[in-house]
């Protein structure tokens, strides 16, 4: 069983990574945090305390706190194009019954992976890197002691922000590099791959089928996720971004990788927030390479994880 932190800006499809690190067997999650992102500060916290209590997270079982609410140096961009007003537009979001950690979400992460044995605390941000390079610039010793960082964002070919660059990394591409250079192992799980990862009618079919309220929620954030990508990008069915980077933690032989140096462009006028993959050093990456992409997805193993944990959530409430 992994252990992990959640560092999330729910958004439709974090609320579906949250659902699936709680339903899944293979995950035991130990905190989540949220950062400025797909919308302000205060509208992502709510909306992840949201769908705790659909998830059926009981109160003072996990810390729930929030983060920065905005990038380090750039000013804050959201996403309300393609996830609305609230952050998480669709579904009736219930009342929270879960109080906040009085804590920041750098020191909820500090205090966790520090109180933790080396190598036990894996992260799994899916919006912005804000708190991931704030928490590692405040406690260093989190590089060695945190077992890998599984990252949803960037791409090795391709963005969905600009031509070149992904949301959370050119959001806050400052705090993008300070991760990706920290030495801690990070895995990139990309649009290259999330792409594919799409909530078609056959998928929302199968876990309506389900008839759970957890499920409902879930497809209902996948109605106004699909119109919202249809009308914004053009896309048929919407590419459920976060999810897969919890996947990979379940099962990483769902994804392949490439082991390649990864740098963060901050300076391009054309290119800000692309993350660089130079693949000329072949399989290993060269000498110490820590970092690695994601290049391809089995998706149906992937909806069976998704299925399975909103199976085992059933119904709470
Ligand atoms: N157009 C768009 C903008 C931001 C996101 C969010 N950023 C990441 C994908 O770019 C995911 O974490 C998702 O929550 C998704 C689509
Ligand atoms: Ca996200």
């Amino acid at each position: 069983v992994s252990k992990i932190i959640l560092d999330c800006d729910p958004g439709h499809d974090d609320a579906v990574a949250l659902l699936l690190a709680w339903g899944s067997p293979a995950i035991d999650l130990v905190a989540v945090t949220t950062v400025a992102g797909n919308q302000t500060l205060a509208k992502v916290t709510r909306n992840a305390l949201a769908v705790a209590r659909v998830a059926g997270i009981p109160p003072n079982t996990i810390p729930f706190a929030a983060g920065a609410d905005r990038p380090l140096v750039r000013v804050q961009e959201v996403a309300a194009e393609i996830h609305g007003a609230s952050g998480m537009d669709g579904p009736a979001l219930p009342e929270p019954n879960i109080e906040l950690d009085k804590r920041h979400a750098i020191d909820v992460i500090i205090d966790t992976v520090m109180s933790h044995p080396p190598g036990e605390i894996t992260l799994v941000p899916t919006g912005t890197l804000t708190n991931i390079a704030l928490a590692v610039r405040k406690e260093p010793r989190i590089a060695e002691r945190v077992k890998e960082v599984v990252l949803m964002g960037g791409a090795i070919v391709g963005g969905n922000w600009s031509p070149c660059a992904e949301f959370n990394i050119v959001v806050d591409p400052e705090a993008a590099e300070i991760v990706f250079s920290a030495g801690w192992k990070v895995v990139m799980v990309g649009l290259d791959v999330t792409h594919k990862a799409l909530a078609t009618a056959a998928v929302r079919e199968r876990i309506l089928s389900l008839g759970t309220k957890p499920a409902k929620f879930a497809d209902e954030l996948f109605e106004f996720f699909k119109e919202a990508y249809r009308i914004s990008q053009g896309f048929d069915a919407p590419p459920v971004h976060d999810p897969c980077a919890v996947a990979y933690v379940i099962d990483p032989t769902v994804f392949t990788l490439l082991q390649a140096p990864i740098t963060v462009e901050t300076q391009g006028k054309h290119t800000v927030g692309m993350t660089v993959v130079d693949t000329r050093y072949g399989k290993d990456g060269g000498a110490d390479c820590k970092t690695f992409a994601a290049t391809g997805i089995n998706v149906e193993k992937f909806w069976d994880l998704v299925v399975d944990a909103l199976q085992r959530i059933g119904d709470p409430e």
